[in-house]
């Protein structure tokens, strides 16, 4: 058990007759990145929010620890290991990037000297030392969000629980968010990480669990959920009708698609695979107009497991 930075069995909340989590268990090792993944309202923000004291768990649970530290016996020791960045920023407006990074360290009771120092070099590493003196009300999210981190890192937590870190920023800000997250765990940091983007999942994180229905639907490394579901197929366009339904005729375990003279067929996307079809056409002499492979990603596994996308789910497909 040392080796885990959380450890959870059978965490459970409800409010009311609603139950939001009902048996979770979580482990996450030292030094990686966890994601929970979730759609909105799965119960994420429950989660985080109970391993890090601020509402506690219906007591039918069993046992929590997190840096080490029974939850329910030392909420002190717990809260003194971990930083928390919320969905709603701790950032105050009203004050400058450097006097929001000095509340914290007085808040961790830091010397002046030793809390303007550490001010300093997180402003610096988080890009951010031009900006200080102005009014984090002048921030843009990106800014916003890597103060926010960076007054988590004032009091050097061990586990940091990032709840959501990159929604809402544009693509370059949630790039660099990323990056920040890299160099955290590359400094020994466990990260747990919400988030309702499965790329952000996919890059950053160790171990993965969807949570549905108040349970935990599946869990392993991004490559392990991808392998759960079925779904890689290869799929050929046709202008030519005659050349459809000879392809039609000639390749096995084809799936038809009339109306717009396509056909699907299962497939690893291996170049053996694609040799194979590729070679059947040319023996037919048929030339298709378009080949597509299309590879399970992490939006396919999370709509198998959590029922359908209220929008139409668009397929990503490499073309070749
Ligand atoms: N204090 C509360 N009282 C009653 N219901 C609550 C309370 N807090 C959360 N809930 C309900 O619990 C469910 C889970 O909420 P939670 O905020 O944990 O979800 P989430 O997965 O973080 O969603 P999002 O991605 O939208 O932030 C929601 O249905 C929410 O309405």
């Amino acid at each position: 058990m040392t080796d885990l930075a959380i450890a959870a069995n059978g965490l459970r909340k409800s409010y009311g007759d609603k139950t939001v989590l009902d048996g979770v268990d979580l482990a996450v090792p030292e030094g990686t990145v966890f994601s929970l993944l979730g759609p909105n309202g799965a119960g994420k923000t429950t989660a985080v929010k109970i391993l890090s004291t601020l509402i506690s768990p219906d007591p039918a649970g069993g046992e929590i620890r997190v840096g080490g530290h029974d939850l329910a016996a030392d909420p002190q020791a717990v809260r003194a290991a971990i930083g928390v960045t919320g969905q709603f920023s701790a950032v105050d407006g009203l004050i400058t990037g450097e006097e929001n990074m000095l509340l914290m360290a007085d808040l961790h009771h830091l010397p002046r000297r030793e809390g303007r120092r550490v001010a300093a070099e997180l402003l610096e590493r988080f890009d951010l030392t031009d900006a200080a003196q102005k009014p984090a009300s002048t921030y843009s999210g990106g800014m916003k969000r890597r103060l926010d981190i960076a007054m988590t890192l004032v009091g050097d937590p061990r586990i940091i629980f990032l709840d959501e870190p990159t929604t809402g920023l544009d693509p370059r800000a949630r790039h660099n968010m990323w990056q920040i997250i890299r160099q955290l765990v590359t400094g020994g940091v466990t990260v747990f990480l919400t988030t309702q983007y499965l790329e952000e999942a996919d890059e950053l994180a160790d171990r993965i669990a969807v949570l549905h229905d108040g349970t935990i639907a599946a869990e392993g490394s991004a490559d392990e959920l991808k392998r759960l579901i079925p779904g890689g197929h290869v799929r050929l366009r046709f202008t030519d009708p005659a050349a459809y339904h000879n392809a039609a005729a000639t390749l096995h375990d084809v799936t038809r698609h009339d109306e717009t003279l396509a056909l699907q067929l299962p497939s690893d996307g291996s170049q053996r695979q694609l040799r194979a079809i590729l070679d059947r056409l040319d023996t037919a002499g048929i030339e298709a107009d378009e080949l597509t492979v299309h590879t399970p990603d992490l939006d396919d596994v999370f709509f198998a497991l959590t029922g359908p996308a209220d929008l139409p789910h668009q397929s990503k497909e490499t073309a070749r």
